[in-house]
């Protein structure tokens, strides 16, 4: 913090984490592999001044994904730099770990914590400065399975309030896996917004036959169809869905070429944004007030994370004027999680905490 009354109240910060594991309820398959855990590390920063009662305390999660963000070791590496260099202020300690995406989501979440806290607003009225928001929307997440068991999710999705199902694809053969849509869109009938998402697993030829399937079946976004690096092949399967109703959105690819690339290549009508493996809700915020200049859509997701991370990915969309459906439900996913969850889920949406700051409490063992 570097205002005025931080200068005369002569501020101090600790930083310290502790390294943690989650379970999955159920393994999630995707077409890049199972994720069975969720190992990581909490963050507090604490800020304390002269007087014994000026103290603010931050929360952060770093909960690396191999392919998506560095190791869990050099993620610990930058995190014990952080630790030592934030003695020379909160600036010292980002720099300490610049280039480690969840490190830094960590240490830039554990700040954005304590300063909304300071200002006794919401994180989300922090990042954005925008109108109070009460809800964001939310679709499921289902991972591969075969057909009956991904209707059944799915219905039992639809059952528990949600309108928007984001199911995993690319495992099976084209043919598989519209039929798994086919016998979903039976089970939950017209209304439901169903999103697939392939990562990166399909050719060119693979996408466009799929893409036929999917749009006779009403559904909504293809999530990255194509390898990352595949942007003229994404740019072509979407001049060729124009009108069918079915949009590209780009994960993988986002995190390979940036905004700038994707816009030129015309690549995307949206992107999706997580918040670990960006580096942080700050920089997903920005990238996310960028692409909505462009008419892409900005969609924000967890990496499966503890509640300290998903909360902060909840602020995150709440932040973000208009927001689609976003892929925060993601608790249930887990087996046990770092605390109480202060999102509520409710008609396929995610209530947003009104406390001060992130508003996760109990999650540190002293
Ligand atoms: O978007 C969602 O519904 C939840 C998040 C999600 O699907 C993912 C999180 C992390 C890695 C991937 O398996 C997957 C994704 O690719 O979007
Ligand atoms: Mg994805």
């Amino acid at each position: 913090m570097n205002d005025r009354a931080d200068v005369d109240r002569e501020l101090d910060c600790t930083l310290e984490y502790q390294s943690f594991s989650l379970e999955l309820a159920t393994p999630l398959e995707t077409a890049a592999g199972t994720i069975e855990s969720r190992d990581g590390f909490l963050v507090r920063i604490v800020e304390s001044t002269a007087s014994e009662d000026d103290l603010a305390v931050g929360y952060g999660e770093a909960t690396p994904l191999p392919g998506w963000t560095e190791s869990v070791g050099d993620c610990e590496t930058a995190l014990e730099r952080a630790r030592v260099a934030i003695e020379d202020g909160p600036a010292a300690a980002l720099d300490a770990v610049d280039g480690q995406v969840a490190a830094r989501h960590a240490v830039t979440l554990a700040l954005g914590d304590l300063r909304a806290s300071r200002e006794a607003t919401p994180l989300y009225r922090h990042i954005g400065r925008g109108p109070m928001i009460g809800r964001v929307p939310v679709n499921a997440t289902i991972g591969d399975g075969a057909p009956t068991e991904t209707a059944r999710a799915a219905s039992e999705a639809i059952d528990r309030g949600f309108d928007c199902c984001k199911i995993k694809v690319g495992n099976r053969s084209v043919e598989a896996d519209v039929e798994r849509l086919r016998r979903t869109r039976e089970a939950v009938g017209p209304d439901i917004e169903l999103r697939v998402d392939a990562n990166e697993a399909w050719t060119y030829t693979e996408a466009k036959t799929a893409l036929e399937g999917l749009a006779d079946l009403g559904v909504s976004i293809l999530e990255q169809p194509l390898p990352a690096g595949a942007l003229e092949g994404h740019a072509a399967l979407r001049e060729r869905v124009q009108g069918d109703g079915v949009a590209i959105a780009l994960d993988e690819g986002l995190l390979e070429h940036g905004v700038d690339a994707i816009c030129e290549a015309g690549a995307a009508d949206a992107v999706v944004l997580k918040p670990m493996a960006l580096g942080g809700i700050d920089v997903a915020r920005q990238i996310a007030a960028w692409v909505q200049e462009l008419e892409i859509t900005p969609i924000v997701t967890t990496t499966i994370d503890g509640v300290v991370a998903r909360t902060g990915a909840v602020h995150l969309a709440a932040s973000i004027p208009n927001v689609p459906a976003c892929g925060l439900a993601t608790a249930s996913l887990l087996a046990t999680d770092l605390g109480r969850d202060p999102v509520l889920l409710e008609k396929g949406a995610a209530v947003v905490p009104q406390a001060k700051g992130l508003g996760v409490n109990g999650v540190w063992t002293e």
